[in-house]
């Protein structure tokens, strides 16, 4: 699951435990779960979110075992990463990742729906491991991937090799803001990254609005996530 902490003005997202963090519904509610608590706070001059995870994986993806047994379960977990990948697209405040081991697939794509990602060198890979395990990546993916990573070669690699890339591969090809040793130092930059952002004194839900401008293509290919209300209820 995953837990929510304040330092300062930094909200502390953390995926607890040492399993592969796979998005499954459980665990993409206890995230949005923690997000709305984090909109719920009366809103400090600024904030800035960081999301981390413990053990060897940031997210290694869906869970494929719990949604194999069914189409209604596919859509579901797939609907619910849309809708969170939204919320963390509308959060009135700026984000970070920091990634501190493997993020395969939809895992690397809640990574990637960060406003920046802090990567840890030795460990973690950022994969898009579809091609690798004869799954075709939905459409709004694509998207997403279009608006974070520039190059056309560096999205072809990523989606058409199945590419394992380390951070330092990830911040050379631009994926990544920024390479660091070791899991404590990648969370410590991402935490100071977050205070200076904090320090710009911004209006957290113009900061908001401003990434749904940048990212508006994402939103418009996610739309109108299919029984939102009816999930939204759920949650
Ligand atoms: C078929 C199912 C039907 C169901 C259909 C459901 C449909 C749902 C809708 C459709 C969705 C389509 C889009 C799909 C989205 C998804 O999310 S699907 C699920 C995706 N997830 C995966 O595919 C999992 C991928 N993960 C892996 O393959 C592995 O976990 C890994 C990431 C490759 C990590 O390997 P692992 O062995 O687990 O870990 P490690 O031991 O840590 O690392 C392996 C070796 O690599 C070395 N290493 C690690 N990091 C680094 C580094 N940064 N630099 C250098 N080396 C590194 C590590 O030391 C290991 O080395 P060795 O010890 O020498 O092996």
């Amino acid at each position: 699951m995953c837990t929510l902490e304040k330092r300062g003005d930094i909200y502390i997202l953390t995926l607890t435990g040492s399993d592969e963090h796979r998005l499954n519904p459980t665990l993409i509610d206890s995230i949005r779960s923690a997000l709305r608590r984090v909109r719920a706070e009366p809103a400090s001059p600024s904030s800035a979110l960081v999301t981390k995870a413990e053990g060897r994986f940031f997210s290694n993806g869906f869970d494929l075992a719990w949604a194999q047994s069914s189409q209604p379960r596919r859509e579901l977990m797939s609907a619910k990463l849309q809708l969170l990948v939204k919320e963390l697209i509308s959060l009135p405040m700026p984000t970070i990742a920091s990634v501190t081991g493997h993020a395969s697939a939809a895992g690397m794509i809640l990574a990637l729906s960060h406003d920046y990602v802090l990567m840890r060198k030795e460990r973690g890979f950022l994969y898009m491991s579809e091609l690798d395990i004869g799954l075709v990546l939905p459409d709004w993916f694509m998207v997403l991937l279009k608006c974070k990573i520039g190059d056309a070669r560096v999205r072809s690699e990523v989606v058409l090799t199945a590419a394992k890339l380390t951070a330092e591969m990830a911040a050379v090809r631009g994926i990544v803001h920024s390479a660091h040793d070791g899991a404590e130092k990648t969370v410590e930059a991402a935490i100071r990254l977050g205070q200076d952002l904090v320090k710009r004194g911004w209006d957290g839900n113009v900061y908001g609005k401003n990434r749904m401008v940048v990212l508006k293509e994402v939103l418009e290919k996610i739309g109108t996530v299919p029984g939102e209300a009816k999930t939204m209820s759920k949650l």
